[in-house]
C-alpha cells in the first residue's frame, strides 16, 4: 500500500547540505497502523512529507495505492492527494473563519459534488468523532480535543485510503491524547484505513500495530 525505495532526502542552502534522510526503505501493507519515533531532526516529518507528496525525495521511489508516485506534479499531484490522504497535524490547522462542518467540507470542494451531497458527508464525518452537536460552532469556541476531532473529520470526509498524522496528540493531555487514539483505532478497525502516525509518546505507540524508529535519518529498528 505505502512503499518507500531507497528514499534519501537532502536540504541544500548556499552554505550547508542536511541529509535529512538516508538509504529508507519502508513497506507499510494496506491496513496497518504504523508508528514512527524519534529525537527531535531525525527526519520523521520529513518522512511522513514524502509519503503525503508535500515533499520530493533526492532519490528513491514512492509507491502509493500500487502506483508510482514519485513523478507525479501540479494537479496530478494534488488530485492524488485529494482522493487518496488524509492528513492530520498536531496544531490542527483549521480555519477559524469557517464553522467546524464548513472546514470539514474543504476537501470536498476539489471534488464534482453538489453541496447538499457535500453536507451529508460531512456530517456523517462529523458523526463518526462523536462531534454531530458542534457542526455550527466555530473553531475557538472548541477544546485541543474537540478541534482535533474536527480536523479527524476533515481527514476522512473524502474517504481515503490513507491517513498521515503528524504528532497528532502533542498539543493534547494525556486523556484527550487517549481519546483521538481510541478514535484513530477505531478508524482503522472498521474502514480498514491505513494510517501513519509520527508521535513522541511511547504510550501512543504502543497502541499501534508497528513501531519504527529513525535516528539521523536512518532506520533504527
Ligand atoms: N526545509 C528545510 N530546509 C533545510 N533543512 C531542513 C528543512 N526541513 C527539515 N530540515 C532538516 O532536516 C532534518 C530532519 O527534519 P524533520 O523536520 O524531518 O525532523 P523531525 O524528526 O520531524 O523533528 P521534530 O521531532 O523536531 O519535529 C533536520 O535536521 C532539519 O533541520
Amino acid at each position: 500500500m505505502i512503499e518507500l525505495n531507497n528514499i534519501s532526502k537532502s536540504y541544500r542552502t548556499d552554505t550547508i547540505e542536511t541529509l535529512a534522510l538516508q538509504h529508507m526503505n519502508l513497506s507499510v501493507p494496506a491496513g496497518e497502523f504504523l508508528s514512527i519515533m524519534g529525537p527531535s531532526g531525525c527526519g520523521k516529518s520529513t518522512l511522513l512529507n514524502i509519503m503525503g507528496l508535500i515533499d520530493e525525495p533526492s532519490e528513491g521511489t514512492v509507491v502509493l495505492a500500487g502506483r508510482e508516485v514519485t513523478d507525479y506534479n501540479g494537479s496530478k499531484v494534488a488530485r492524488f492527494r485529494n482522493e487518496q490522504l488524509g492528513f492530520i497535524f498536531q496544531s490542527f490547522h483549521l480555519i477559524n473563519d469557517l464553522s467546524v462542518v464548513d472546514n470539514v467540507e474543504l476537501p470536498l470542494l476539489y471534488r464534482k459534488l453538489g453541496g447538499k451531497e457535500r453536507r451529508r458527508l460531512a456530517l456523517e464525518a462529523l458523526a463518526r468523532v462523536g462531534l454531530s452537536n458542534r457542526a455550527t460552532h466555530f473553531p475557538n469556541q472548541l477544546s485541543g480535543g474537540q478541534k482535533q476531532r474536527v480536523a479527524i473529520a476533515r481527514a476522512i470526509v473524502g474517504k481515503p485510503n490513507i491517513i498521515l498524522a503528524d504528532e497528532p496528540t502533542g498539543n493534547l493531555d494525556s486523556h484527550m491524547g487517549g481519546e483521538i487514539m481510541d478514535i484513530l483505532t477505531r478508524l482503522n478497525k472498521d474502514l480498514g484505513t491505513t494510517i501513519v502516525m509520527v508521535t513522541h509518546d511511547e504510550r501512543m505507540a504502543k497502541r499501534t500495530h508497528r513501531l519504527v524508529r529513525l535516528s539521523d535519518g536512518e532506520r533504527v529498528s
